[in-house]
């Protein structure tokens, strides 16, 4: 892989890490952050001291990723290359570089606040600002005070405000590695479309019957959708005259496909979300039958870090599913948002990365220009903060004031006021703001998950709450815990 644009700058990237311990490292979509950044700190002996983490967003990422360096390194997975994530470890003793969901590493730190085990901890995929990502920024500032010569940090992404991560730490320097792989060609619509299933499987046939070869990435915004989009695709290929084009695959990507399919593949103790992922992973990952055009229909899951080899066309609809907290009911609700810049940018960079590609946007230049947001909102700012309070509380650290925890955008003092509030009336903290025993448990048993640091996070905490909204909160209650 030595002509990725990212390999190239291994001199520079060697020595900025050497000389600082923060780095923020920003590279075009492809570039070669994901798999070649943790592999040029281990050829320069990074890994000698501790194991390389990397952390990603999602788990169909962290296990991609993964499997694509220990190919690249010539090893099986599980060995000198592993992952780990909810419900599955595949690490050893040998392993020296770890890719991990940030919930994973979340969870790591309420048994190892030092995270002693690594050298080199790689925040990927940044500009997600996934709650994990941001509460871990906020940790890696107060880590790096504490292990100052023996661990490196780096912050990376495609489509992050390098220098408002840079100020944050305390101005450590942004290392921007110019070039893309192949360019990506961007068409837009002229008007956008009243229905963007309709519109979706129109060019998605269009690009069937007139384009090259390439596999097709559609970009839509939840189950329902994907359903409908297969069904109507497949009428309209079937309807295509036998021996027109080429045959056709169509591949749905979200994380919930039928159990019955998971059965017949994966064994009956993988638990089922888990299975989902895999099984998806499978069936998008495996290679495609000759002279087969392959159709897949995603979520946003695809939209970062992957590279799915054989696609060439995207088609972004310009929509998202998106969790959104409503104080007032004290509920979460699911709700279709338009994307921001960033996200765009991410899902026309799943093409170009192998071979050139086009993205069509289903959506004007102009609507892009003046209506996108420029980054998508923070998760922080738009969910119940009881679970991070409660995650940051039994982390234990020493002078954590929860008010004052350094965040890089902080969320209002009320919305951290009414955490505190919510986890004392279900005594999870007592009234000096200190974890009760009780809080103790629910941070280690949330979901019955291995991993109750993501679920915690994701705020499980905070839906299980909404479904008791008005509690009452007395103003002469003592307000001590308020810290
Ligand atoms: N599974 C794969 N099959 C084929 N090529 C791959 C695969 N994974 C990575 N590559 C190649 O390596 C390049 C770099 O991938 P990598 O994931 O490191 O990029 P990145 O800079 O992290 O991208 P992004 O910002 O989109 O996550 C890809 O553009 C592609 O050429």
């Amino acid at each position: 892989m030595g002509d990725l644009p990212i390999v190239r700058f291994e001199e520079k990237i060697a020595e900025t890490v050497e000389k600082n311990p923060v780095v923020v490292v920003i590279g075009e979509t492809g570039s070669g952050k994901s798999t070649q950044l943790p592999q040029i700190l281990y050829r320069r002996g990074y890994a000698k001291s501790g194991i390389i983490a990397v952390t990603q967003p999602r788990r169909v990422a962290a296990v991609s990723v993964s499997r694509r360096v220990a190919q690249e390194q010539n090893v099986r997975i599980g060995e000198e290359v592993g992952y780990a994530i909810r419900f599955e470890d595949r690490t050893s003793e040998k392993t020296r570089i770890k890719y991990l969901t940030d919930g994973v590493l979340l969870r790591e730190s309420l048994f190892d606040p030092e995270l002693n085990q690594y050298s080199v901890i790689i925040l990927d995929e940044a500009h997600e600002r996934s709650l994990n990502t941001d509460i871990l920024l906020g940790l890696m500032k107060r880590l790096i005070k504490w292990r100052y010569s023996s661990l490196k940090v780096l912050i990376t992404s495609a489509t992050l405000d390098g220098g408002k991560v840079s100020r944050f730490f305390s101005d450590c320097p942004v290392l921007t590695v110019p070039g893309e792989l192949f360019p990506v060609e961007i068409v837009h619509i002229s008007e956008r479309p009243k229905n963007y299933v309709e519109a979706s499987v129109k060019k998605a046939i269009d690009i069937h019957v007139r384009e090259p070869e390439g596999d097709i990435l559609i970009f839509l915004t939840g189950q329902d959708d994907i359903e409908k989009l297969v069904l109507k695709l497949e009428e309209k290929v079937q309807s295509l005259e036998e021996g027109s084009c080429m045959d056709a695959l169509i591949l749905p990507l979200h994380g919930s496909l039928p159990p019955e399919m998971q059965a017949s593949y994966f064994p009956s103790h993988i638990p089922y979300l888990d299975i989902l992922d895999i099984l998806d992973l499978v069936r998008v990952f495996s290679s495609p039958p000759p002279n087969c055009r392959r159709f897949i229909v995603s979520t946003n899951i695809a939209e970062t870090s992957l590279t799915v080899d054989g696609v060439v066309y995207v088609i972004d609809s310009g929509y998202v599913k998106q969790r959104q907290y409503n104080p007032s009911a004290g509920m979460y609700s699911l709700e279709v948002v338009q994307i921001s810049k960033v996200q765009a940018k991410q899902r026309a960079g799943r093409a170009g990365r192998t071979r050139p590609g086009k993205c069509y946007r289903l959506y004007p230049s102009m609507v892009y220009h003046d209506d996108f947001l420029d980054a998508t909102v923070p998760e922080i700012q738009r969910s119940s903060l009881a679970g991070t309070v409660l995650y940051l509380k039994s982390l234990d650290l020493a002078d954590m004031d929860i008010l004052k925890f350094d965040f890089l955008d902080s969320p209002s003092i009320e919305s951290l006021e009414v955490a505190l509030k919510q986890l004392y009336l279900v005594d999870a903290i007592d009234k000096n703001g200190s974890i009760t025993s009780l809080g103790r448990k629910m941070a280690g048993s949330l979901s019955g998950s291995p991993c109750p640091g993501r679920s915690l996070a994701f705020g499980s905490i905070g839906v299980s709450m909404g479904l008791h909204p008005i509690i009452p909160v007395s103003s002469k209650m003592s307000k001590a815990y308020l810290h």
